[in-house]
């Protein structure tokens, strides 16, 4: 077989592909609409992947190294899940819904890629020339890592799917804990005071001590509109034709996230690999070999034993009332702190990146600035970890070598820019407990969070600013109904129960974002980083 190196970009959901970089211009070699694909790993080959369409295309793709196609089956599968039907009312002819097969199909390709994660460790360790290769053992173990991370996002999804769908009801619900048998009760479950009794927590504490996290919130969404049919490569339609791939792709992939699919994280795209090379072909079978699902951990199939099964799952999310807080993929509760001088860089920006979705539902001109100042420090400390990941893992790491080059006073420099966030994270907590003290006026919230962070500084321009903000927020009632999870469902965001639910998730939240920023206000002072410089 032989292949081609092509660029691709993947875009709302469409994954395209064209000759080169340079010929992005002329329009798309072909493209595939990643909701309707099965992506499937490769059974020995560790840079390869498969993009099929059932019945209809087989796409043969090729990434320059595992750790590569690690990045693009995040970023597909994030695509995936992003741009899956949500109408959660298709189903095929066993009655299961078309979501839950799709994300059967994630849950299986994970898996797949467990398998061969583990094999490689296996291999790593058991060299028979008794010599140890230490830092590809890491390498490994970062992979597994992720794909876990993105199995369990998946699985998350999977289960509030499932929740979701009257035909896995169970007249009997009960709170439990996923990690423990079957019980009405929670004897084990730490809590955090004032949490409420919710099954999402397991989620959260399984995700805690993760290093590495889904690229998902790494990247850009788009506005440009969505392809909806396949395009097939129109200069070669022979059967087993191969289509390309080119050693430095560029693509931006999409951010799945709680509250909106049409959020705009980054001004430009991040590239999450950078190579990746395909085949194609367009017979119908000729050289299809989909894997079966060896390690199927997901039953639809709607006997007694898998309701029960199901019903586990179920029990494993939080079936009374999710917020934006508690839906959150990764929040800062995730974000180790454990060693003070050693906050890893990506949990961090991806629970930033998590609260990105909020800006759009402020009003979205007077809030601009707010957000493009939020986003381009997210966005100029992960370039600093992308500029050498292995270096740069933590935050204190790029800081401190910074300060080593004297660049930590440049305004373009993480150290700058994590300076900012934090003060932008500090404004948000307080902002969250004037919210959950009980005044019901938002701009005097916002106000008060203000004078005790960032208008300290801030100029008379920059706070002029902020009094054009503050009056362009909407009322508590609007803004806590952007805090539902699903404003379609049936949830009453001014129901008591929700009010509570949402008030024991902020404090959870403030909780972990307080231990996150004493951590990094400390490493600040420490090194004198911090000044009380105004903007
Ligand atoms: C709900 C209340 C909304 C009111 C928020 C108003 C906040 C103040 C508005 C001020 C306008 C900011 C415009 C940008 C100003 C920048 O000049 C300033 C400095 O920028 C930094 O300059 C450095 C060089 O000197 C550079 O290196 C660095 O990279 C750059 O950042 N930036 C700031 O002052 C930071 C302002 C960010 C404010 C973020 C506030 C977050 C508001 C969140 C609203 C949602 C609240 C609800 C939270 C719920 C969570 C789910």
């Amino acid at each position: 077989m032989g292949w081609q190196p092509r660029w691709f970009i993947l875009d709302n959901g469409v994954l395209s592909y064209y000759k080169s970089q340079e010929d992005v211009n002329n329009g798309c070699k072909g493209s595939i609409k990643m909701s309707v694909c099965d992506i499937v790993v490769h059974p020995v080959d560790m840079t390869r992947l498969d993009l099929i369409i059932p019945g209809e295309q087989h796409y043969y793709v090729k990434a320059s190294t595992p750790q590569d196609r690690q990045s693009w089956l995040i970023a597909l599968g994030s695509s995936k899940a992003s741009f899956s039907e949500v109408s959660g009312a298709k189903k095929d002819a066993d009655g299961v819904p078309d979501q839950v097969r799709t994300k059967k199909s994630e849950l299986r390709l994970y898996c797949d890629l467990l398998m061969q994660q583990v094999h490689s460790v296996k291999e790593t360790v058991s060299q028979t020339d008794g010599s140890f290769d230490f830092q590809k053992l890491q390498e490994c173990a970062s992979l597994i890592g992720a794909t876990c991370d993105t199995f369990i996002c998946t699985l998350e999804e999977c289960m509030k799917i499932v929740s979701s769908t009257p035909m896995f009801e169970s007249p009997h619900q009960h709170v439990r804990d996923a990690a423990i048998p079957s019980s009405p009760t929670r004897p084990n479950v730490q809590r955090l005071p004032g949490t409420r009794s919710t099954i999402t927590r397991p989620l959260e504490r399984a995700l805690k001590h993760r290093s590495t996290l889904s690229s998902s919130s790494e990247v850009k969404v788009h506005t440009s509109s969505s392809h909806h049919s396949l395009i097939e490569d129109t200069s070669n339609t022979s059967a087993n034709s191969t289509v390309l791939l080119q050693p430095s792709i560029h693509i931006s992939s999409e951010a799945s996230d709680a509250l909106s699919q049409s959020v705009h994280f980054l001004e430009e795209a991040i590239p999450v690999g950078n190579g990746l090379t395909t085949e194609h072909t367009t017979n119908n079978n000729a050289n299809e070999s989909v894997l079966e699902p060896s390690h199927l951990v997901l039953s639809t199939a709607a006997s007694s034993d898998d309701l029960e099964t199901l019903d586990d799952f179920k029990d494993a999310i939080d079936e009374t009332i999710m917020t934006f807080f508690s839906a959150m993929p990764v929040s800062f509760s995730n974000v180790d702190t454990s060693d003070e001088e050693s906050i890893l860089v990506i949990p961090f920006l991806e629970a930033c990146n998590n609260l990105v979705p909020i800006f759009d539902k402020l009003n979205s001109t007077a809030f601009s600035p707010v957000k493009m100042d939020f986003c381009g420090n997210i966005k100029k400390i992960h370039q600093k970890h992308l500029s050498d990941p292995e270096k740069f893992l933590t935050l204190q790491s790029m800081v401190l070598d910074e300060v080593q080059n004297g660049q930590h006073t440049h305004s373009n420099s993480a150290t700058s820019a994590l300076l900012w966030l934090k003060r932008s994270l500090e404004f948000i907590r307080e902002f969250l407990r004037e919210c959950s003290s009980g005044s019901t006026d938002m701009s005097i919230c916002a106000s008060n969070a203000y004078s005790r962070t960032l208008k300290n500084y801030h100029g008379w321009v920059v706070r002029g600013v902020f009094a054009v903000a503050v009056k362009a927020l909407p009322y508590r009632e609007t803004f806590v109904s952007h805090l539902t999870v699903d404003e379609k469902t049936t949830v009453d965001p001014m129901s008591p129960q929700f009010e509570h639910a949402l008030l024991t998730d902020i404090e959870v939240f403030v909780q972990h974002l307080d231990r996150v920023l004493v951590v990094i206000n400390t490493f600040y002072i420490k090194h004198s980083l911090d000044s009380a410089e105004k903007v």
